[in-house]
C-alpha cells in the first residue's frame, strides 16, 4: 500500500479499517481504471444521455441579475452558486426549479454540505452500516444515515410521487424517462436493474453531484481571479475579441476560447476538488505493475498526486494556464489532466459540468470585474476538508464593466 501526506484523517481511517489500496501515480491510476473491460456493471443511468436537455441563457441571467443587485457591495456568493447550478440538475432530474431564497431547496443544499464534510462520506459507518446499530451517536453515524434519508424521503420520493401520478401525462424529466424505461422493461419481461429503489437512490447521487462540483470549481475559479487580475484581464480581452460584450457568450463560442479554457482547466487541476475522487471496490483478484490488488479491496485514486505530481507539471502549486496551451496558441489537455477521473466509471456529469463551467464563468467575467473585498488584498490560500473540497469562505465585489470602464 502506498501512502502521501496528502492524505485526510478520514481516509486514513478508511485504510485503517479496511483493505484499501491508494493510486499515487498517472501510471497507476490509468490501468487501474480500464475503458474496455467487459465485466464492468453499466451505468445505471443510460437514460440520462437521452434527455434533450440544452442549458437555457435564462438560468444564467438570473444569476447574473443577482450578482448585480449587490451593487459592488462585497458578498460570500457561494450558497447563491450553489442554489443557482443545483436548479440545472434538478431541472432535470425531476422537471422543476426553485427560488434562489426556497427554503426547502437550501435546506437539502446545506445537508449536501455537511454530508461532504471530512470524516462522514469516508466514514466507517458507510462502509459497514450495521455500526449505525451501536447505541448512541456513533461516529456520527446516525447523524449521517438520517441526513441522507431526509434527502431521499423528501426529496427524491416526494417528486417520483409527483411525476408519475399521471403517467400519461408525465413532465419531461429523468424520473419520467426512467419511469417509462422501467415499465417497457417489465411488460417486455426483460430482466432489468431499473426499480423504484434504484431510482431514489440513482437521484440522490444525480442531485448530490450535480449541485456541489461545478459551483465548488466556480468559486474556485473565481477565488484564482481575484489572486491573480492579470490573468482576469486576459480571460475578458479574449471575451470581448471572441464574444464581443453586446451578447452573452453562447456554446457556439465554446471551442473559440483557448485562454478562457486553459485558465478553467488549471483551475480544476490545482483547486483538485476531489482529491481522491471516490472509492471503488475490486471486484476480482488483479496485478498491476507488480502491485497486486486482492477482490474486495478499496481502491481510492489520488487525483491530487497526478495533478500535482511535480515529474509531470513544472512548478505545479502556481496557477500558470499557460501550461494548457501551445506555441501556436492551441489548447492541449495532457494525459495527467483527470479532475473527472479515467475510465469506464468516471464523471457521468463531465459534459454536462463543461457546459455550466462555460456558461456561468464566462458570463460572469464578461460583465462584471471581480474584485476582492477590500481593494489590493485577495482571499488568504485555504480550503476547507473533505470528499469535495471548496475553497475557505471569501468575498467578491463584483463590478459591473459597464460601470468600471465609465468610472
Ligand atoms: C466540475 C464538476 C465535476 C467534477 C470535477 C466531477 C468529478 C467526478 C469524479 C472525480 C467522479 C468519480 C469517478 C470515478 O469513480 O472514478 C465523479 C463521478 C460521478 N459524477 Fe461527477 N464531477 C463533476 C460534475 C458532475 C455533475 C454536474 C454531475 C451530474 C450529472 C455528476 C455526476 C456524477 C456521477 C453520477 C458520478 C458517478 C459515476 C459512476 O459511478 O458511474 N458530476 N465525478
Amino acid at each position: 500500500m502506498l501512502t502521501s501526506d496528502l492524505f485526510s484523517l478520514p481516509t486514513l481511517g478508511y485504510v485503517a479499517i479496511t483493505l484499501a489500496f491508494i493510486l499515487m501515480v498517472k501510471s497507476l491510476v490509468k490501468p487501474t481504471y480500464p475503458s474496455n473491460i467487459p465485466p464492468f456493471p453499466a451505468r445505471p443511468y443510460p437514460i440520462l444521455g437521452h434527455l434533450p436537455y440544452v442549458m437555457k441563457g435564462q438560468r444564467i441571467s438570473e444569476y447574473l441579475k443577482a450578482l448585480a443587485q449587490l451593487g459592488g457591495r462585497p458578498k460570500d456568493v457561494s450558497m447563491l452558486t450553489r442554489t443557482s447550478v443545483s436548479n440545472n440538475i434538478c431541472s432535470i432530474i425531476v422537471g422543476k426549479r426553485f427560488d434562489y431564497q426556497d427554503p426547502f431547496l437550501i435546506a437539502f443544499i446545506e445537508s449536501f454540505q455537511k454530508q461532504a464534510k471530512a470524516g462522514e462520506n469516508f466514514s466507517p459507518v458507510v462502509i459497514w452500516p450495521w455500526l449505525r446499530h451501536i447505541p448512541g451517536n456513533f461516529l456520527n453515524s446516525k447523524t449521517l444515515n438520517r441526513e441522507i434519508h431526509a434527502v431521499i424521503e423528501q426529496f427524491c420520493d416526494k417528486f417520483i410521487e409527483q411525476v408519475t401520478k399521471n403517467e400519461d401525462d408525465m413532465p419531461e424529466c429523468f424520473i419520467s424517462q426512467y419511469w417509462k424505461e422501467m415499465n417497457k422493461m417489465k411488460a417486455q419481461g426483460k430482466s432489468t436493474t431499473l426499480n423504484v429503489e434504484n431510482l431514489r437512490w440513482s437521484l440522490y447521487q444525480l442531485f448530490f453531484a450535480g449541485t456541489d462540483t461545478t459551483s465548488t470549481t466556480i468559486m474556485w475559479y473565481m477565488y484564482f481571479m481575484l489572486r491573480h487580475p492579470h490573468i482576469q484581464k486576459k480571460v475578458y480581452h479574449e471575451l470581448s475579441e471572441v464574444v464581443g460584450v453586446e451578447r452573452a457568450p453562447d456554446l457556439q463560442d465554446k471551442a473559440k476560447l483557448n485562454y478562457f479554457w486553459a485558465t478553467v482547466m488549471e483551475t480544476q487541476r490545482l483547486a483538485s476538488i476531489l482529491p481522491q475522487s471516490v472509492p471503488h471496490l475490486c471486484i476480482a483478484d488483479v496485478t498491476i505493475q507488480g502491485y497486486t490488488i486482492p477482490a474486495e479491496t478499496v481502491v481510492l485514486p489520488n487525483l491530487d498526486a497526478v495533478m500535482l505530481d511535480e515529474n509531470t507539471w513544472e512548478e505545479p502549486q502556481k496557477f500558470r494556464p499557460e501550461r494548457f496551451l501551445d506555441d501556436t496558441g492551441a489548447l492541449i489537455k495532457p494525459d495527467s489532466f483527470m479532475p473527472f477521473s479515467v475510465g469506464r466509471r468516471m464523471c457521468l456529469g463531465e459534459a454536462l459540468a463543461n457546459t455550466e463551467l462555460f456558461l456561468y464563468i464566462s458570463a460572469l467575467i464578461q460583465r462584471f470585474e471581480l474584485q476582492p473585498s477590500v481593494e489590493g488584498q485577495p482571499p488568504e490560500v485555504s480550503f476547507v476538508e473533505g470528499v469535495i473540497c471548496p475553497p475557505g469562505r471569501f468575498e467578491v465585489r463584483f463590478i459591473e464593466r459597464a460601470a468600471s470602464e465609465t468610472a
